[in-house]
């Protein structure tokens, strides 16, 4: 059962203008939460809910985790694993997750009883997932989007939030930040951002959801800001990550990452006119970008194909490197290669257009710094 109202009062949250009513008790206010997914950052997210929602008198204790069964070498499934060792073996061991989190394998029971649903997948899933759970949800259902890609459909560009918005018609905020799983896991300090559209109320309810001592999130008004600052730095961290495998040194790393910047803001600030400079200055903007390009998984496989000079394809190493985790850099430099291309805007965006020509092979690795000597007047809002 979910603890006394007074003890709300001693939860680590960050001040909030907030007015929700966290006094109320009744069983109708407490919201159930469910994780849909559980890699590296899905598991540490339901571990950091999960010991607020024992501290909240707001949330069930319960959170339930819908994971994409596998099984293990050793023959059991992955569900069962969590269940028995409270801990996700496969993508974040050594962690325990609390005891309250609950693995489920089947998505429809998973999001039966949910009021709150933090999506939290590699984004090439989403669509799927979203199909199957149209007619699923319970009224008044809310949602957020912890995922760091995007979608490119025939009319054009989609975020993540607005496919769960609109296929699964719920209120999505966003929630990105300078955020390697595997150091929240062990409680090291970081910040977050979460990005919401009108519904202030909603989104601090989020806050307090993902607050602790150690994470401290801010609410932002600008929800697409937020999202394609989590979505366009694992492209610049591609790019980080061939300057890196070609020893070219923090310099050239440096300028790389200021310019991917210049990218990012610039073709937000072109796809939605609302997006605000300020985001690029929260932990989601250029915090994120700082740490993907310094630590991050596409740093890292991308160091590894232009050391190999590009023979070994970005499949093969993700499959090696990262047993199963998975990259959103690649897809996400192809999709924005393709509004860049359908909109003749790819003289704008060089570093995005020339890290997908290097990822898809048709440029070396080294190609990341000449384009600057081809194109060199090309200027950005
Ligand atoms: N790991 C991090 O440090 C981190 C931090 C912040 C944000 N993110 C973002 O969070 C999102 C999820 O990443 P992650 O690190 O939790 O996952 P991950 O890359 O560690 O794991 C991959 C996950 O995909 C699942 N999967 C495989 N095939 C699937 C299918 N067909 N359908 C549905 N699921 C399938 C696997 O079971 C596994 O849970 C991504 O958008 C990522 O960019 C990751
Ligand atoms: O490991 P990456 O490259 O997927 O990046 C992880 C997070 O997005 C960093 O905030």
């Amino acid at each position: 059962m979910a603890p006394p109202a007074a003890m709300e009062e001693t939860a680590p949250t960050i001040n909030l203008l907030s007015n929700i009513n966290d006094g109320n008790n009744a069983a109708s206010q407490i919201s159930r939460v469910t994780v849909v997914g559980s890699g590296n950052w899905g598991s540490v997210a339901a571990k950091l809910i999960a010991s607020n929602t024992l501290k909240l008198a707001s949330f069930h204790d319960e959170v339930r985790m819908w994971v994409f069964e596998e099984t293990l070498p050793t023959g059991q499934k992955l569900t069962e694993v969590i269940n028995q060792t409270n801990e996700n073996v496969k993508y974040l061991p050594g962690i325990k997750l609390g005891k309250n989190v609950v693995a489920d394998p089947d998505l429809d029971n998973a999001v039966r009883d949910a009021k709150m649903l933090v999506f939290v997948t590699p984004h090439q899933f989403m669509d799927g997932i979203c199909k199957r759970l149209v007619g699923k949800l319970k009224e008044d259902v809310v949602a957020i989007s912890l995922i760091k890609g995007m979608e490119v459909k025939m009319e054009g560009p989609h975020m993540i939030s607005t496919l769960i918005s609109e296929q699964l018609r719920v209120n999505c905020c966003v929630l990105m930040g300078a955020n390697i799983a595997n150091e929240i896991a062990v409680e090291k300090f970081s910040e977050a951002t979460v990005g919401y559209r009108e519904n202030r109320e909603v989104a601090e309810k989020w806050v307090r959801l993902f607050s602790t001592p150690y994470f401290v999130v801010t609410p932002v008004q600008d929800v697409e800001g937020v999202e394609l600052c989590g979505t366009l730095k694992n492209v610049v961290a591609l790019a980080a990550g061939f300057v890196d495998g070609l020893e070219m040194g923090n310099n050239t790393k440096a300028a790389i990452m200021r310019i991917g910047l210049r990218e990012m803001r610039a073709f937000s600030k072109l796809l939605f006119s609302s997006v605000k400079d300020s985001t690029f200055f929260e932990s989601c903007g250029v915090a994120d970008l700082i740490t993907t390009c310094l630590g991050g998984r596409n740093r890292r496989v991308a160091e590894a194909f232009a050391k190999n000079g590009g023979k070994r394809s970005f499949d093969e190493l993700e499959a090696e490197m990262l047993q199963g985790q998975k990259l959103q850099g690649v897809s996400t430099a192809r999709e924005v290669y393709e509004v860049l291309r359908h909109r003749g805007w790819l003289e704008l965006f060089p570093l995005f257009a020339t890290v997908h020509e290097i990822s898809a092979g048709r440029l070396p690795p080294s190609a990341i710094v000449e384009y600057s000597e081809h194109k060199p007047n090309c200027s950005l809002v």
